[in-house]
């Protein structure tokens, strides 16, 4: 039987991951994403701090601490610390940590140019600080800081650095692409050299994306011999970020046959949180956890889907608990509609198919975005049915002032009756809330789904009078989310028409439109 080769991963999110720009995350939100991070994601190692931070870091650190240690995961946590004698360890300690990642000068440049030492100098204190540690009990890791080109520059520096602390008790030589300046050939060469040069020491690779080489320079890294790869949550990091833990972990997996701890399923959902912490969107086509990434566009790929899979790979959507979805617009061919058609339990003839395809491609020419959520309204329109929208917007007026609520009267129809409700908010948007709430009291099954995010876009160009977009991200109770989008010129009436879309998709649930099991549109 073949042995895989293991590699353990370090996911630095908490630490490096909040290095970028604009990014803070709260106390309690440092503890959710390392709970995840070790409990769901089952990540080998996680660096949540740098010590000494503040006050509020220290409080999450402790609290991180504590739950590690109630589920034995205490010395997979770690903060990076200086060398600086005592001040990081005992930072370190008085949050109960084990274990410091000791950031030491990888480059002579750096150290005698930044902490104006001679090498000799920086080992001396280096060996007080680790000495000082480890009688504390708390296990050391040594960084090279800017190691890739302390490496270029004088590698007897970096070799004489390691020499000096050969003997020493440290798990982990760490080997930071500081500034993510290296090329997968160069990572090779210098990476062979290392563990050739010091086979019995355990090294790390930390990159950097700097030139969008971080994943490549993982490939590279493992093939010379590494045994430990860094990496963040949504390619966080300073700059350009570190290398991303999903594509990591898949092209590890998948093209080097490597075996990881990682659990996949939970990759997309810790994205998520982090997504949501960090404020840091992920771009909608980054490889596995972009909104885009698992949805054919083009017809014919639909097509051959549909006739066995012939455009799947062993990247499969499902291995991250997401699905394959195929685009409306105008590169969606017959087997883009039927795949959105099966998908949502609604069965048309041949010939209704033909027209519902021209009207998706006839909008799609004029740009229009169209969702699956805006299938059965163009159904319905193209199929002469009123079924789909039940609530139907009439009329709205809206008041606002500087300092106060704002007023909005509404004017709905419900299956064709009309109905008028005012309603006071924080905003023009929550006031026409509270005015459709009130009509919606009395009809159970129009319910307004969870918002959970809401964006407004405007052509790029800045015409004052363009016509806005609002897209509304919605959370049913089934836990499906769905987006829904409105189009006016005015952008509070724009978000009014994509929440009444998303309570008309969401009667009796999407999926199951009971409004299409009627005869015009049924089967
Ligand atoms: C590879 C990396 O990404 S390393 C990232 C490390 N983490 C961070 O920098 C984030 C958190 N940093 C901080 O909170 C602060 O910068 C602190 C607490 C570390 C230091 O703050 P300050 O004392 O205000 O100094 P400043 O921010 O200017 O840091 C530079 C000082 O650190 C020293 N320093 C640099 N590297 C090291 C090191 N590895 N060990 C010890 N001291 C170091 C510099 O020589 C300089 O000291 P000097 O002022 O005596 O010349």
């Amino acid at each position: 039987m073949s042995h895989k080769p293991k590699i353990t991963l370090m996911d630095t999110t908490l630490r490096d991951g909040e290095q970028t720009q604009g990014v803070s995350f709260a106390p309690g939100e440092k503890v959710s994403i390392a709970q995840a991070l070790l409990g769901r994601l089952k990540v080998d190692r996680i660096e949540v701090a740098s010590a000494g931070v503040s006050q509020g870091e220290q409080e999450a650190v402790k609290k991180i601490n504590q739950w590690a240690s109630q589920h034995g995961y205490l010395d997979r946590v770690e903060v990076l610390g200086f060398v600086d004698h005592t001040r990081s360890v005992d930072w370190i300690t008085s949050t109960g940590g084990k274990v410091i990642n000791l950031l030491t000068k990888g480059s002579e440049k750096h150290c005698r140019m930044q902490l104006r030492q001679s090498p000799e100098q920086h080992i001396e204190n280096i060996h007080k600080t680790i000495d000082y540690a480890l009688e504390q009990g708390v296990q050391v890791n040594v960084y090279l800081e800017d190691w890739s080109n302390g490496y270029q520059d004088s590698p007897e520096y970096v070799y004489n650095l390691i020499t000096a602390l050969h003997e020493r008790e440290i798990g982990h030589f760490m080997l930071p692409d500081t500034l993510g300046v290296m090329s997968p050939q160069e990572v090779s060469i210098a990476i062979n050299d290392m563990v050739t040069r010091f086979p019995d020491l355990a090294f790390d690779f930390h990159p950097h994306n700097d030139y969008g080489l971080a994943t490549a320079n993982v490939m590279a890294a493992v093939a010379a011999g590494i045994r430990s790869i860094h990496c963040t949550i949504n390619c966080l990091g300073e700059r350009a970020g570190n290398a991303s833990l999903a594509e990591v972990a898949v092209v590890l997996r998948d093209k080097m046959q490597i075996e990881l701890s990682i659990d996949e399923e939970h990759i997309v959902d810790v994205s998520q949180m982090v997504e949501s912490f960090s404020g840091k969107f992920v771009a909608c086509n980054a490889p596995i956890l972009g909104s885009d990434v698992f949805t054919q566009t083009a017809g014919i790929h639909a097509d051959g889907d549909k006739k066995g899979g012939l455009y799947v790979t062993n990247l499969t959507p499902e291995r991250f608990a997401r699905k394959r979805t195929y685009a409306l617009g105008k590169l969606a061919g017959k087997a883009s509609l039927e795949q959105n058609l099966d998908e949502m339990g609604i069965s048309l003839s041949e010939e209704d198919q033909q027209k519902v395809l021209a009207k998706v491609i006839q909008l799609g020419d004029s740009k229009q975005v169209i969702t699956p959520e805006d299938l059965p309204f163009i159904i319905a329109d193209v199929l002469g049915s009123n079924d789909a929208a039940r609530v139907v917007l009439i009329d709205c007026t809206t008041f606002g002032r500087l300092n106060g609520d704002s007023t909005v009267e509404l004017t709905v129809a419900i299956d064709g009756t009309q109905q008028s409700a005012k309603g006071e908010g924080n905003g023009a948007y929550d006031a026409f809330v509270h005015a459709l709430d009130e009509i919606l009291e009395n009809y159970a099954e129009l319910q307004r789904p969870r918002l959970i995010d809401y964006q407004v876009h405007i052509p790029k160009g800045g015409k004052t009078n363009a016509l806005t977009e609002a897209s509304i991200t919605w959370e049913l109770d089934t836990g499906r989310k769905m987006t829904t989008r409105g189009v006016h010129s005015n952008q509070v009436v724009a978000a009014m028409y994509a929440t009444l879309k998303a309570i008309n998709s969401n009667v009796s649930d999407l999926g199951q439109f009971t409004a299409f099991e009627s005869s015009t549109i049924g089967a």
